[in-house]
C-alpha cells in the first residue's frame, strides 16, 4: 500500500528550536487536522473509511506536517525537542490527531512503525506534572518491553537544563515482575510518579493493596493487547483493570499491536464492555501488506538432525552483524524426559562452531532477572551480536540494528511469525533490506506457505 510519507530524509536530528515552554494541558489539536473527524459515536465498520476520507481531506501541506507541527501546543517543547525525529511515520500522522482530540483509539500498525512514541506523545500532552498523582499507565506483556518504554519514556521526559525550573518534569516509574516492589511501595506512597509502565502481575499487586488506585488516571495504554488477552496468565487480570478503569470519568484508553486478529469483533466488545467509548477510532495503517516491505524471507529445507550445521553454514555466508536466532520454548514432555533445554544446546553448539566476530548472548524466561536485563543491555550497547531467543524477544523489543532473523524453530502461529520477522526493519524510513530466515523439515513446508498466505509475503528457497 502505497503510503503518505514523502521521501526518505535524515533521521534523529535535533530540530534547532528554543525550548520555551508551551502549556502542557492545552487540549485543542490543530483544527483543520481534525474537522473532518466526526465526535459522535462512530459505526466500527466505517472507521478504516473514515480515516482515509479524514486523510484525503487533509490539504497537501498538512499531509506533509512534520511531528514538530502534529505536537504543536500539545506537547511540552523540550519532549518535541526529544523527540528528534521530523517526518511522523504513518501510524503518527494518522492517530496523532484524533489522540489528541481525546478519542479510543485502537493503534494497528506494522511492527517498528512507531506506536510507541505515538502513545507517549499523548501521555505527555495530557498529563499535568504539577499533580502528584499516577496520570496515565502503560501495560505491557513483559519486563523486557516494560524496561525498553520505560527508557524511551524518561529520555523523552528529561528536562534540559536550561528549562524553566519551577515546572517538575515527568517521573516515571516501571512496575515490572521481577522488580523490588517494596521500594515501588515506598515510591508511591511518598511522591506518586506521573506515569507507571507494568506489567500486569506486579499492577494487580498494588492495585489490590490499593497502593496504586485509578481516580487520578486519564490515559491507559495496553500495549501488544492481543498478546495479553491470548495470555492464560495475564488475560483475567487485564480484564479486571479494564472494567475498573471503565468507571473512571475524563479517561483515553489506547490499545496498540501489530496484530489484533478478529479486530472488528475486538472493536465490538471494547465497546460493549465499556472498555472504550463507544465513538473508539480503529487506527489501521497498511491492512493489506502486516509485514514490513523492506524484509525478505527465506527458507531452507533440511532434515531435523541436520538443523544445527544449516544454521551454522547460514551463519557463515550471511555474516550478520546482528541477528536473532528464535528457539522454540521445550515441551513439558522433554523437560520431564531430563533433556538439556533446546536454548542451551543451541547456545554449546554455537560457542564451539561459530567462527563469526558477533558476541552470542541468550535471552530466555528461565534466565535469572538479571541475567536477562544484563544480556539484552549488552546487545544494545552496539557492536555485534548474536541473540538466542525464545519468544519472550519476540514482542514490542526494539533492537534496530538487527539485520537478520533465523527461525531455528518455525513459530507456532501466523501472529508469532510477524512479530518474530518485526524484531527487524525497525528503521521507519530506511531502506535497508532485512532477512528473515526460516530452517524448515520438508513437512514443514506446508506450514510456512499457510503463514505467507495469512500474512501476504513470499518466501524463496535458499540453495544449499
Ligand atoms: N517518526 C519517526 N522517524 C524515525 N524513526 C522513528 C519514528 N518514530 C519512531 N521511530 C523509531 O522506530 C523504531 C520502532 O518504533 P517502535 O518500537 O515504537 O515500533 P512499534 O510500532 O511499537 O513496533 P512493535 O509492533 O514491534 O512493538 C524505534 O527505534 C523508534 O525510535
Amino acid at each position: 500500500m502505497a503510503t503518505l510519507s514523502p521521501p526518505p530524509q535524515l533521521l534523529s536530528l535535533k530540530l534547532p528550536y528554543s525550548s520555551h515552554h508551551l502549556p502542557f494541558r492545552f487540549r485543542n489539536p490543530n483544527p483543520s487536522l481534525v474537522s473532518s473527524i466526526p465526535r459522535s459515536p462512530l459505526a466500527i465498520r466505517s472507521v478504516p473509511n473514515l480515516l482515509s476520507s479524514a486523510a484525503d481531506a487533509v490539504p497537501d501541506e498538512q499531509r506533509a506536517a512534520t511531528l514538530r507541527r502534529l505536537c504543536e501546543g500539545l506537547v511540552p517543547e523540550h519532549v518535541v525537542e526529544e523527540v528528534g525525529y521530523i517526518e511522523p511515520t504513518d501510524v503518527q500522522r494518522q492517530a496523532l490527531p484524533i489522540l489528541f482530540s481525546g478519542r479510543d483509539c485502537v493503534l494497528h500498525a506494522q511492527t517498528g512503525s512507531g506506536k510507541t512514541l505515538t502513545y507517549l506523545l499523548l501521555i505527555f500532552s495530557v498529563v499535568n506534572t504539577q499533580r502528584s498523582a499516577v496520570q496515565a499507565l502503560i501495560v505491557v506483556p513483559t519486563r523486557e518491553l516494560g524496561m525498553q518504554v520505560t527508557k524511551v519514556a524518561r529520555t523523552l521526559a528529561a528536562k534540559p537544563m536550561e528549562s524553566d525550573l519551577e515546572q517538575k518534569s515527568c517521573s516515571v516509574m516501571a512496575l515490572l515482575d521481577g522488580g523490588t516492589l517494596r521500594r515501588h511501595k515506598s515510591w508511591l506512597k511518598a511522591e506518586p510518579p506521573t506515569v507507571v509502565v507494568a506489567t500486569i502481575g506486579s499492577l494487580c499487586q498494588q492495585l489490590d493493596k490499593q497502593i496504586l488506585t485509578l481516580e487520578s488516571m486519564r490515559v491507559l495504554v495496553i500495549d501488544e493487547v492481543d498478546f495479553i488477552f491470548n495470555s492464560s496468565k495475564q488475560v483475567s487480570s487485564l480484564r479486571k483493570l479494564l472494567t475498573s478503569y471503565s468507571t473512571i470519568s475524563n479517561r483515553q484508553t489506547v490499545f496498540a499491536s501489530a496484530s489484533i486478529p478478529q479486530h472488528r469483533r475486538f472493536l465490538h466488545e471494547c465497546v460493549q464492555q465499556k472498555w472504550t467509548k463507544s465513538n473508539v477510532v480503529h487506527v489501521h495503517v497498511n491492512p493489506i501488506e502486516p509485514m514490513p516491505s523492506c524484509l525478505h524471507h527465506n527458507f531452507v529445507i533440511c532434515g531435523k538432525n541436520k538443523r544445527l550445521q544449516t544454521l551454522l553454514s547460514l551463519l557463515h555466508s550471511d555474516a550478520p552483524h546482528s541477528g536473532i536466532i528464535f528457539v522454540g520454548e521445550q515441551s513439558e514432555k522433554s523437560k520431564k524426559a531430563g533433556n538439556a533445554p533446546p536454548t542451551t544446546i543451541l547456545m554449546d553448539f554455537l560457542k564451539d562452531s561459530y567462527k563469526g566476530g558477533s558476541e552470542i548472548l541468550l535471552l530466555e524466561e528461565d534466565m535469572n532477572i538479571n541475567s536477562r536485563t544484563a544480556s539484552l543491555s549488552e546487545v544494545r550497547q552496539g557492536g555485534g551480536y548474536l541473540l538466542v531467543s525464545t519468544d519472550l524477544a519476540a514482542r514490542g523489543v526494539d533492537l534496530p540494528e538487527t539485520t537478520h532473523i533465523y527461525n531455528f524453530d518455525l513459530p507456532r502461529t501466523a501472529t508469532d511469525y510477524l512479530h518474530r520477522a518485526g524484531r527487524t526493519g525497525r528503521k521507519p524510513f530506511s531502506n535497508e533490506e532485512c532477512t528473515v530466515t526460516n530452517i524448515i523439515t520438508s513437512e514443514e513446508r506446508f506450514v510456512l506457505q499457510r503463514y505467507e498466505n495469512e500474512l501476504m509475503f513470499n518466501c524463496e528457497e535458499l540453495a544449499t
